[in-house]
C-alpha cells in the first residue's frame, strides 16, 4: 500500500502535464514504476485508502482468462469495468469491425486465448503456459500477451496490462506483469489486484508455491478531473494494514477457471479501510 501512495504522491509532486488525444483529458503523467507484491506471504494489494471493489477486479481477470470478448459477458461475472469502452467511445462505435452492443473485438483474452495464426489457426497462450509450469517446465519464454499491434483496429481499446511472463525456480513461481499506461486512481487499483491474484491462482491450479508478483508500468498518470480527490483527500490519509486474500482450495486446473468459478472463490479478510471515494472515468 505504501508503494501505491508513494507513487500517487510522486505524480502529484513530479508529473507533467500531457495532453490525450483519445480521451480528451489532460493527465498529470511520470514515466516507469516499478511495484512489487509479496504473494508468497499474502499480502494482498488492496487499497486501503479509501474503498476498494476487489471483486470486480477479480472478475474482470476471470473474463480474460476466458477470453471473454463481450462487456456484457463481463457484466454477467460481476464486473462492469468495460461497458464504457465498449459502448460510449465513439471511434470505436464508428469502427466498422465493432459487432454490436457491448462488442469489445479482439482484446485482452481473445488474443490470450486465441491468437490468429496466419494459417488460419489459433493459439492458445495461456494453455500452453499452464501446461508447462504444471510439468515443472519454464522455457523462459512462459509469457502471455495480449498485445497485437496488428489488430488493434479490431478492439476497442489496446491492452493496457499487457504481458504476463511467469518464472519458474526450483518450486517457486514468479510473475512479471507488464503495462504501457496505468490509470492511477482507478485502473491501478484493479491491476495490483490482478497481479496478486493471477500469480496466487496460476500457482495453486500448477501445483507451485507462488513467490513475487513485479509489476512494471511505463505511463503512470492522474487525469486532471481525479487530481483533486486523489491530492486533497485519498493522500491525506492513513493507510491500514494489508488484508489477506483466500482463493477456494478446490480450484485445481484452468478447466475449473474456465467452467465453474465465480468472483465468490475469492474472499478477503482483514481488510480495513477509509470511506470509498468515486473517481471520475474518462472514456
Ligand atoms: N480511463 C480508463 N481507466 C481505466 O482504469 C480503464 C479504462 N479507462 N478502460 C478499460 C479498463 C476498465 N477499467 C476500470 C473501469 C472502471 C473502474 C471503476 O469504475 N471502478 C470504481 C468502481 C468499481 C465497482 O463498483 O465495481 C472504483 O471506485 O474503483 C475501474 C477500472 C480499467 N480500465
Ligand atoms: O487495466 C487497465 C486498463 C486501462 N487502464 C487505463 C489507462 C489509461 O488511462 C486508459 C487507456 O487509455 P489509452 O489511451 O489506451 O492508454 O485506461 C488501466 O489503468 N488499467
Amino acid at each position: 500500500m505504501k508503494q501505491y501512495l508513494k507513487l500517487c504522491q510522486r505524480i502529484v509532486d513530479e508529473g507533467q502535464w500531457v495532453e490525450n488525444k483519445r480521451t480528451g483529458t489532460r493527465c498529470l503523467t511520470v514515466i516507469n514504476a516499478d511495484l512489487e507484491y509479496d504473494v508468497a506471504n499474502n499480502q494482498f494489494p488492496m487499497i486501503t485508502t479509501r474503498k476498494s471493489y476487489y471483486k470486480a477486479a477479480i472478475a474482470e481477470l476471470l473474463g480474460y482468462l476466458r477470453g471473454y470478448d463481450s462487456a456484457g459477458q463481463f457484466r454477467d461475472i460481476g464486473c462492469k469495468t468495460w461497458d464504457a469502452n465498449a459502448n460510449d467511445n465513439n471511434a470505436w462505435l464508428n469502427n466498422p469491425n465493432r459487432k454490436g452492443e457491448d462488442d469489445m473485438g479482439r482484446v485482452y483474452g481473445v488474443q490470450g486465448r486465441g491468437w490468429q495464426r496466419p494459417d488460419g489457426s489459433t493459439l492458445d497462450q495461456l494453455a500452453k503456459v499452464i501446461n508447462n509450469l504444471k510439468n515443472g517446465i519454464d522455457d523462459r519464454g512462459e509469457i502471455i500477451t495480449f498485445y497485437n499491434p496488428g489488430e488493434f483496429e479490431l478492439g476497442c481499446l489496446r491492452p493496457c496490462m499487457h504481458t504476463h511472463t511467469f518464472s519458474l525456480l526450483g518450486d517457486t513461481l514468479y510473475l512479471t506483469s507488464y503495462q504501457r499506461s496505468c490509470d492511477v486512481p482507478l485502473g491501478l487499483n484493479f491491476n495490483q489486484i490482478q497481479c496478486f491474484v493471477l500469480l496466487a491462482l496460476v500457482a495453486q491450479i500448477t501445483g507451485h508455491k507462488a513467490g513475487k508478483a513485479y509489476h512494471k508500468i511505463a505511463n503512470a498518470h492522474i487525469y486532471e478531473n481525479q487530481l483533486e480527490l486523489m491530492r486533497d483527500v485519498q493522500l491525506t490519509r492513513q493507510p491500514f494494514a494489508s488484508p489477506q486474500l483466500k482463493i477456494n482450495p478446490k480450484i485445481k486446473s484452468l478447466e475449473d477457471i474456465e467452467t465453474w468459478v465465480t468472483r465468490d472463490d475469492f474472499e478477503v479478510t482483514g481488510y480495513q479501510c477509509h470511506e470509498a471515494i468515486q473517481y471520475p472515468f474518462s472514456v
